[in-house]
Protein backbone atom coordinates (compact mmCIF):
# COMPACT_ATOMS: atom_id res chain seq x y z
CA UNK A 1 0.00 0.00 0.00
CA UNK A 2 1.45 3.35 -0.82
CA UNK A 3 1.10 6.40 0.95
CA UNK A 4 -1.51 7.88 -1.44
CA UNK A 5 -3.77 4.17 -0.20
CA UNK A 6 -3.07 4.45 3.26
CA UNK A 7 -5.49 7.52 3.22
CA UNK A 8 -8.29 5.47 1.49
CA UNK A 9 -8.13 1.74 2.25
CA UNK A 10 -10.49 -0.33 1.04
CA UNK A 11 -11.45 -1.40 4.28
CA UNK A 12 -10.42 0.55 7.80
CA UNK A 13 -9.73 3.58 7.93
CA UNK A 14 -6.95 5.68 6.28
CA UNK A 15 -4.13 7.17 7.91
CA UNK A 16 -5.24 10.62 8.66
CA UNK A 17 -9.31 8.78 10.39
CA UNK A 18 -6.92 6.80 12.54
CA UNK A 19 -5.30 9.65 14.15
CA UNK A 20 -8.01 10.83 15.37
CA UNK A 21 -10.25 8.03 16.52
CA UNK A 22 -12.24 8.45 19.52
CA UNK A 23 -10.54 6.71 22.57
CA UNK A 24 -11.39 5.77 26.06
CA UNK A 25 -7.56 7.01 27.30
CA UNK A 26 -5.53 9.48 28.87
CA UNK A 27 -2.92 10.89 26.53
CA UNK A 28 -0.09 10.85 28.87
CA UNK A 29 -0.82 7.16 29.63
CA UNK A 30 1.85 5.50 28.20
CA UNK A 31 4.57 8.68 28.68
CA UNK A 32 8.28 7.22 28.97
CA UNK A 33 7.61 3.54 27.82
CA UNK A 34 8.42 2.00 24.70
CA UNK A 35 6.02 -0.01 22.86
CA UNK A 36 7.45 -2.48 19.90
CA UNK A 37 5.25 -3.35 17.24
CA UNK A 38 5.04 -6.22 14.94
CA UNK A 39 3.04 -6.04 11.44
CA UNK A 40 2.46 -2.60 12.13
CA UNK A 41 2.67 -1.18 8.49
CA UNK A 42 -1.06 -2.04 7.96
CA UNK A 43 -4.06 -3.04 9.17
CA UNK A 44 -4.73 -3.41 13.05
CA UNK A 45 -0.91 -3.42 14.03
CA UNK A 46 -0.88 0.24 12.30
CA UNK A 47 -4.40 0.89 14.67
CA UNK A 48 -1.85 -0.47 17.92
CA UNK A 49 0.58 1.86 16.77
CA UNK A 50 -1.00 5.05 16.52
CA UNK A 51 -2.62 4.88 19.60
CA UNK A 52 0.08 3.95 21.61
CA UNK A 53 1.73 6.93 19.63
CA UNK A 54 -1.48 9.06 20.85
CA UNK A 55 -0.72 7.79 24.69
CA UNK A 56 2.98 9.46 24.53
CA UNK A 57 4.61 6.20 23.67
CA UNK A 58 8.04 6.11 22.14
CA UNK A 59 7.69 3.51 18.98
CA UNK A 60 9.76 0.66 17.17
CA UNK A 61 7.86 -1.76 14.33
CA UNK A 62 8.26 -4.17 12.36
CA UNK A 63 7.20 -6.43 9.91
CA UNK A 64 8.45 -7.44 6.04
CA UNK A 65 7.73 -4.70 3.51
CA UNK A 66 9.93 -1.71 4.74
CA UNK A 67 7.90 1.05 2.54
CA UNK A 68 4.72 0.39 4.68
CA UNK A 69 7.00 0.36 7.68
CA UNK A 70 8.57 3.89 6.66
CA UNK A 71 5.18 5.25 5.54
CA UNK A 72 3.32 4.34 8.91
CA UNK A 73 6.58 5.77 10.75
CA UNK A 74 6.39 8.88 9.02
CA UNK A 75 2.95 9.58 10.28
CA UNK A 76 3.80 8.68 13.28
CA UNK A 77 6.42 10.92 13.78
CA UNK A 78 4.15 13.68 12.32
CA UNK A 79 1.56 12.59 15.22
CA UNK A 80 3.75 12.42 18.20
CA UNK A 81 6.88 14.59 17.49
CA UNK A 82 9.33 11.59 19.08
CA UNK A 83 11.46 9.02 17.47
CA UNK A 84 10.32 6.32 15.56
CA UNK A 85 12.31 3.31 14.61
CA UNK A 86 11.67 0.85 11.42
CA UNK A 87 13.09 -2.53 11.44
CA UNK A 88 11.92 -4.65 8.02
CA UNK A 89 12.53 -8.66 8.79
CA UNK A 90 10.37 -11.94 8.96
CA UNK A 91 9.46 -13.06 12.57
CA UNK A 92 9.48 -16.64 10.82
CA UNK A 93 13.65 -16.45 11.00
CA UNK A 94 15.18 -16.29 14.80
CA UNK A 95 18.07 -14.66 13.88
CA UNK A 96 16.32 -11.71 12.04
CA UNK A 97 14.38 -11.43 14.87
CA UNK A 98 17.56 -11.20 17.41
CA UNK A 99 19.17 -8.83 15.40
CA UNK A 100 16.29 -6.31 15.27
CA UNK A 101 15.35 -6.87 19.41
CA UNK A 102 18.89 -5.87 19.38
CA UNK A 103 18.72 -3.09 17.46
CA UNK A 104 16.11 -1.89 18.81
CA UNK A 105 17.12 -2.09 22.28
CA UNK A 106 20.28 -0.65 21.67
CA UNK A 107 18.52 2.32 20.27
CA UNK A 108 15.61 3.03 22.48
CA UNK A 109 17.48 1.12 25.97
CA UNK A 110 14.95 -1.23 26.25
CA UNK A 111 11.10 -1.95 25.45
CA UNK A 112 8.39 -2.16 27.78
CA UNK A 113 5.48 -3.54 25.78
CA UNK A 114 5.85 -5.93 23.02
CA UNK A 115 2.72 -6.63 20.96
CA UNK A 116 3.10 -9.65 18.79
CA UNK A 117 0.67 -8.30 16.33
CA UNK A 118 2.04 -9.74 12.56
CA UNK A 119 0.55 -12.99 11.36
CA UNK A 120 -1.64 -14.10 8.99
CA UNK A 121 -3.36 -17.25 6.90
CA UNK A 122 -5.13 -18.23 3.72
CA UNK A 123 -8.89 -19.39 3.96
CA UNK A 124 -8.43 -22.82 2.66
CA UNK A 125 -10.66 -26.33 3.50
CA UNK A 126 -8.08 -28.31 5.24
CA UNK A 127 -8.31 -31.28 2.69
CA UNK A 128 -6.73 -28.98 0.03
CA UNK A 129 -3.80 -27.71 2.73
CA UNK A 130 -0.24 -28.55 1.37
CA UNK A 131 2.69 -28.79 3.58
CA UNK A 132 4.45 -25.73 2.29
CA UNK A 133 1.28 -23.62 3.02
CA UNK A 134 0.57 -25.50 6.31
CA UNK A 135 4.44 -24.96 7.52
CA UNK A 136 3.72 -21.39 6.11
CA UNK A 137 1.39 -20.48 8.86
CA UNK A 138 2.48 -22.34 11.79
CA UNK A 139 6.27 -20.58 11.33
CA UNK A 140 4.91 -17.28 10.87
CA UNK A 141 2.21 -17.29 13.76
CA UNK A 142 3.49 -19.60 16.14
CA UNK A 143 7.41 -19.83 16.51
CA UNK A 144 7.27 -16.23 15.05
CA UNK A 145 5.22 -15.19 18.13
CA UNK A 146 7.37 -17.57 20.26
CA UNK A 147 11.14 -15.91 18.66
CA UNK A 148 9.58 -12.62 19.68
CA UNK A 149 8.40 -13.42 23.21
CA UNK A 150 11.70 -15.52 24.45
CA UNK A 151 13.94 -12.40 22.48
CA UNK A 152 12.36 -9.85 24.68
CA UNK A 153 11.90 -11.88 28.19
CA UNK A 154 15.79 -12.93 27.56
CA UNK A 155 16.38 -8.91 27.49
CA UNK A 156 14.19 -8.22 30.11
CA UNK A 157 15.62 -10.82 32.67
CA UNK A 158 19.29 -9.81 31.85
CA UNK A 159 18.44 -6.11 32.42
CA UNK A 160 16.26 -6.96 35.93
CA UNK A 161 13.13 -5.36 34.40
CA UNK A 162 9.68 -6.00 34.22
CA UNK A 163 7.98 -6.38 30.79
CA UNK A 164 4.71 -7.12 28.61
CA UNK A 165 3.34 -9.08 25.86
CA UNK A 166 0.51 -8.70 24.25
CA UNK A 167 -0.28 -11.37 21.67
CA UNK A 168 -2.85 -10.78 18.66
CA UNK A 169 -4.47 -14.25 18.17
CA UNK A 170 -7.80 -15.16 16.74
CA UNK A 171 -11.35 -16.13 18.95
CA UNK A 172 -10.72 -19.58 18.17
CA UNK A 173 -12.97 -21.11 21.06
CA UNK A 174 -15.65 -22.78 18.26
CA UNK A 175 -13.21 -23.56 15.75
CA UNK A 176 -12.95 -21.73 12.29
CA UNK A 177 -13.82 -23.44 9.25
CA UNK A 178 -11.63 -22.88 6.28
CA UNK A 179 -8.64 -21.87 8.69
CA UNK A 180 -7.75 -25.17 10.48
CA UNK A 181 -4.15 -24.06 10.12
CA UNK A 182 -4.68 -20.60 11.94
CA UNK A 183 -6.90 -22.23 14.70
CA UNK A 184 -3.56 -24.83 15.69
CA UNK A 185 -1.20 -22.00 15.61
CA UNK A 186 -3.89 -19.47 18.03
CA UNK A 187 -4.17 -22.15 19.67
CA UNK A 188 -0.47 -22.87 20.21
CA UNK A 189 0.14 -19.30 21.07
CA UNK A 190 -2.80 -19.00 23.92
CA UNK A 191 -0.90 -22.11 25.35
CA UNK A 192 2.30 -21.15 25.37
CA UNK A 193 1.25 -17.79 26.61
CA UNK A 194 -0.51 -19.08 29.65
CA UNK A 195 2.33 -21.31 30.04
CA UNK A 196 4.95 -18.58 30.30
CA UNK A 197 2.86 -16.01 32.45
CA UNK A 198 3.74 -18.82 35.16
CA UNK A 199 6.79 -19.14 33.97
CA UNK A 200 8.04 -15.52 33.86
CA UNK A 201 6.07 -14.67 36.39
CA UNK A 202 8.63 -14.03 38.75
CA UNK A 203 10.22 -11.68 36.20
CA UNK A 204 7.44 -9.35 36.19
CA UNK A 205 6.65 -10.52 32.31
CA UNK A 206 3.24 -10.29 32.37
CA UNK A 207 1.58 -12.18 28.66
CA UNK A 208 -2.03 -12.20 27.50
CA UNK A 209 -3.19 -12.75 24.26
CA UNK A 210 -6.30 -11.11 22.47
CA UNK A 211 -8.80 -13.29 20.27
CA UNK A 212 -9.76 -11.32 17.61
CA UNK A 213 -13.00 -11.73 15.71
CA UNK A 214 -13.80 -10.42 12.65
CA UNK A 215 -11.81 -6.90 12.59
CA UNK A 216 -12.29 -4.99 9.39
CA UNK A 217 -9.20 -4.57 8.23
CA UNK A 218 -6.90 -4.14 5.61
CA UNK A 219 -6.49 -8.27 6.39
CA UNK A 220 -9.53 -8.19 4.72
CA UNK A 221 -7.91 -8.08 0.92
CA UNK A 222 -6.91 -11.55 1.42
CA UNK A 223 -10.37 -13.10 0.97
CA UNK A 224 -12.90 -13.54 -2.07
CA UNK A 225 -15.21 -10.96 -2.15
CA UNK A 226 -17.71 -12.93 -1.63
CA UNK A 227 -16.56 -14.71 1.57
CA UNK A 228 -15.97 -10.85 2.79
CA UNK A 229 -19.50 -9.98 2.82
CA UNK A 230 -20.14 -13.32 5.41
CA UNK A 231 -17.38 -11.49 7.76
CA UNK A 232 -20.25 -8.62 8.40
CA UNK A 233 -22.87 -11.23 9.80
CA UNK A 234 -20.71 -13.51 11.34
CA UNK A 235 -22.11 -12.65 15.26
CA UNK A 236 -24.97 -11.34 16.84
CA UNK A 237 -24.40 -8.05 16.55
CA UNK A 238 -24.21 -8.56 12.70
CA UNK A 239 -21.11 -6.08 11.74
CA UNK A 240 -17.56 -5.94 11.80
CA UNK A 241 -15.32 -5.00 14.38
CA UNK A 242 -12.88 -2.04 13.96
CA UNK A 243 -9.14 -1.88 14.31
CA UNK A 244 -9.65 0.77 17.23
CA UNK A 245 -11.42 -2.19 19.48
CA UNK A 246 -8.39 -4.39 19.20
CA UNK A 247 -5.95 -1.37 19.42
CA UNK A 248 -8.00 -0.53 22.93
CA UNK A 249 -7.80 -3.75 24.09
CA UNK A 250 -4.36 -4.23 24.06
CA UNK A 251 -3.83 -0.34 25.56
CA UNK A 252 -6.16 -2.03 28.52
CA UNK A 253 -3.91 -5.03 29.02
CA UNK A 254 -0.78 -3.39 28.86
CA UNK A 255 -1.67 -0.23 30.83
CA UNK A 256 -2.20 -0.57 35.02
CA UNK A 257 -5.27 -1.25 33.85
CA UNK A 258 -4.29 -4.89 32.81
CA UNK A 259 -1.87 -5.14 36.48
CA UNK A 260 -3.22 -7.98 37.77
CA UNK A 261 -4.12 -10.22 34.51
CA UNK A 262 -1.70 -12.46 32.92
CA UNK A 263 -2.24 -15.35 31.24
CA UNK A 264 -5.58 -14.41 29.71
CA UNK A 265 -6.95 -14.78 26.26
CA UNK A 266 -9.32 -11.49 25.92
CA UNK A 267 -11.95 -12.30 23.03
CA UNK A 268 -13.02 -8.73 21.16
CA UNK A 269 -15.56 -10.94 19.02
CA UNK A 270 -19.24 -8.98 19.32
CA UNK A 271 -20.31 -12.10 20.55
CA UNK A 272 -19.36 -14.21 17.77
CA UNK A 273 -18.10 -17.30 20.27
CA UNK A 274 -21.95 -17.67 20.93
CA UNK A 275 -23.36 -17.28 17.77
CA UNK A 276 -22.96 -16.75 14.29
CA UNK A 277 -21.47 -18.47 11.49
CA UNK A 278 -17.88 -17.84 9.30
CA UNK A 279 -16.90 -19.27 6.01
CA UNK A 280 -13.85 -17.79 4.76
CA UNK A 281 -13.22 -20.39 2.22
CA UNK A 282 -17.21 -20.43 1.07
CA UNK A 283 -19.86 -22.53 2.68
CA UNK A 284 -19.74 -26.78 1.97
CA UNK A 285 -23.09 -27.71 0.64
CA UNK A 286 -23.18 -30.57 4.14
CA UNK A 287 -24.01 -27.41 5.85
CA UNK A 288 -26.70 -25.77 3.66
CA UNK A 289 -30.01 -25.86 4.83
CA UNK A 290 -32.80 -25.03 2.28
CA UNK A 291 -34.47 -22.57 2.73
CA UNK A 292 -38.54 -23.07 2.58
C1 LIG B 1 -17.64 -19.52 14.38
C2 LIG B 1 -17.64 -18.12 13.85
C3 LIG B 1 -16.29 -17.61 13.55
C4 LIG B 1 -16.12 -16.19 13.14
C5 LIG B 1 -14.67 -15.88 13.14
C6 LIG B 1 -14.08 -14.64 12.87
C7 LIG B 1 -12.64 -14.93 13.12
C8 LIG B 1 -11.71 -14.14 12.73
C9 LIG B 1 -11.07 -14.31 11.36
C10 LIG B 1 -11.51 -13.20 10.48
C11 LIG B 1 -10.86 -13.12 9.24
C12 LIG B 1 -9.42 -13.22 9.38
C13 LIG B 1 -8.77 -12.20 9.10
C14 LIG B 1 -7.36 -12.08 9.16
O1 LIG B 1 -6.55 -12.73 9.75
S1 LIG B 1 -6.96 -10.85 8.24
C15 LIG B 1 -5.31 -11.16 7.68
C16 LIG B 1 -4.22 -11.12 8.07
N1 LIG B 1 -3.25 -11.08 6.99
C17 LIG B 1 -2.93 -12.16 6.27
O2 LIG B 1 -3.48 -13.26 6.41
C18 LIG B 1 -1.78 -11.95 5.36
C19 LIG B 1 -1.89 -12.77 4.15
N2 LIG B 1 -1.44 -14.11 4.24
C20 LIG B 1 -0.16 -14.48 4.08
O3 LIG B 1 0.77 -13.69 4.09
C21 LIG B 1 -0.01 -15.95 3.80
O4 LIG B 1 -1.24 -16.57 3.84
C22 LIG B 1 0.95 -16.72 4.71
C23 LIG B 1 0.55 -16.46 6.13
C24 LIG B 1 0.87 -18.18 4.46
C25 LIG B 1 2.36 -16.32 4.40
O5 LIG B 1 2.70 -16.60 3.10
P1 LIG B 1 4.01 -16.07 2.33
O6 LIG B 1 3.59 -14.96 1.44
O7 LIG B 1 5.09 -15.75 3.25
O8 LIG B 1 4.39 -17.25 1.43
P2 LIG B 1 5.16 -18.64 1.54
O9 LIG B 1 5.95 -18.70 0.31
O10 LIG B 1 5.83 -18.90 2.81
O11 LIG B 1 3.96 -19.72 1.50
C26 LIG B 1 2.98 -19.57 0.66
C27 LIG B 1 2.32 -20.94 0.57
O12 LIG B 1 1.12 -20.91 1.30
C28 LIG B 1 0.15 -21.70 0.58
N3 LIG B 1 -0.95 -20.82 0.19
C29 LIG B 1 -0.95 -19.49 0.17
N4 LIG B 1 -2.15 -19.03 -0.20
C30 LIG B 1 -2.92 -20.12 -0.43
C31 LIG B 1 -4.28 -20.31 -0.81
N5 LIG B 1 -5.10 -19.29 -1.04
N6 LIG B 1 -4.74 -21.59 -0.94
C32 LIG B 1 -3.94 -22.64 -0.68
N7 LIG B 1 -2.63 -22.52 -0.30
C33 LIG B 1 -2.14 -21.27 -0.18
C34 LIG B 1 0.85 -22.27 -0.63
O13 LIG B 1 1.43 -23.51 -0.29
C35 LIG B 1 1.95 -21.27 -0.85
O14 LIG B 1 3.06 -21.78 -1.54
P3 LIG B 1 3.14 -21.60 -3.16
O15 LIG B 1 2.99 -20.12 -3.39
O16 LIG B 1 4.49 -22.13 -3.52
O17 LIG B 1 2.02 -22.38 -3.71
N1 LIG C 1 -8.64 -8.65 10.61
C1 LIG C 1 -9.20 -9.67 11.27
O1 LIG C 1 -10.40 -9.90 11.20
C2 LIG C 1 -8.35 -10.56 12.11
C3 LIG C 1 -6.99 -10.46 12.16
N2 LIG C 1 -6.29 -11.31 12.96
C4 LIG C 1 -4.84 -11.20 13.07
O2 LIG C 1 -4.46 -9.88 13.39
C5 LIG C 1 -3.16 -9.60 12.87
C6 LIG C 1 -3.20 -8.36 12.01
O3 LIG C 1 -4.02 -8.59 10.88
P1 LIG C 1 -4.63 -7.46 9.94
O4 LIG C 1 -4.15 -6.14 10.36
O5 LIG C 1 -6.06 -7.70 9.86
O6 LIG C 1 -4.04 -7.83 8.51
P2 LIG C 1 -2.72 -7.36 7.76
O7 LIG C 1 -2.52 -8.33 6.68
O8 LIG C 1 -2.84 -5.92 7.41
O9 LIG C 1 -1.60 -7.48 8.86
C7 LIG C 1 -0.68 -8.50 8.98
C8 LIG C 1 0.66 -7.87 9.27
O10 LIG C 1 1.59 -8.89 9.61
C9 LIG C 1 2.81 -8.64 8.95
N3 LIG C 1 3.48 -9.91 8.69
C10 LIG C 1 2.96 -11.01 8.10
N4 LIG C 1 3.88 -11.98 8.02
C11 LIG C 1 5.00 -11.49 8.61
C12 LIG C 1 6.28 -12.01 8.84
N5 LIG C 1 6.62 -13.25 8.47
N6 LIG C 1 7.20 -11.23 9.47
C13 LIG C 1 6.90 -9.96 9.84
N7 LIG C 1 5.69 -9.41 9.63
C14 LIG C 1 4.75 -10.16 9.02
C15 LIG C 1 2.43 -7.93 7.68
O11 LIG C 1 3.48 -7.07 7.28
P3 LIG C 1 4.19 -7.22 5.83
O12 LIG C 1 3.08 -7.11 4.83
O13 LIG C 1 5.17 -6.12 5.84
O14 LIG C 1 4.79 -8.56 5.87
C16 LIG C 1 1.20 -7.12 8.07
O15 LIG C 1 1.55 -5.81 8.43
C17 LIG C 1 -2.76 -10.85 12.09
O16 LIG C 1 -2.01 -11.69 12.92
C18 LIG C 1 -4.12 -11.46 11.76
O17 LIG C 1 -4.07 -12.79 11.40
C19 LIG C 1 -6.89 -12.27 13.71
C20 LIG C 1 -8.24 -12.41 13.68
C21 LIG C 1 -9.06 -11.57 12.88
Amino acid sequence: MNSADSQHPKFGPGDEALAALPTVYRDDLFAGKVVLVSGAGSGIGKAIAFLFARLGATLAICGRKADKLEDCAEKLRALSGREVITYPMTIRDPEQVDAMLSAVWERLGGVDVLVNNAGGQFAAHAMDFNVKGWNAVIDTNLNGSWYMMQGAARRWVEQGRPGNIVNITAAIDRGLTGMAHTTASRAGVIALSRTLAIEWAEHGIRLNCIGAGAIESNGFNNYREENVSTFYSCNPMKRAGDVQDIAEAVVYLAAPSGKFITGEVLNVEGGMLLWGEFWPAGKPDYFKVDQE
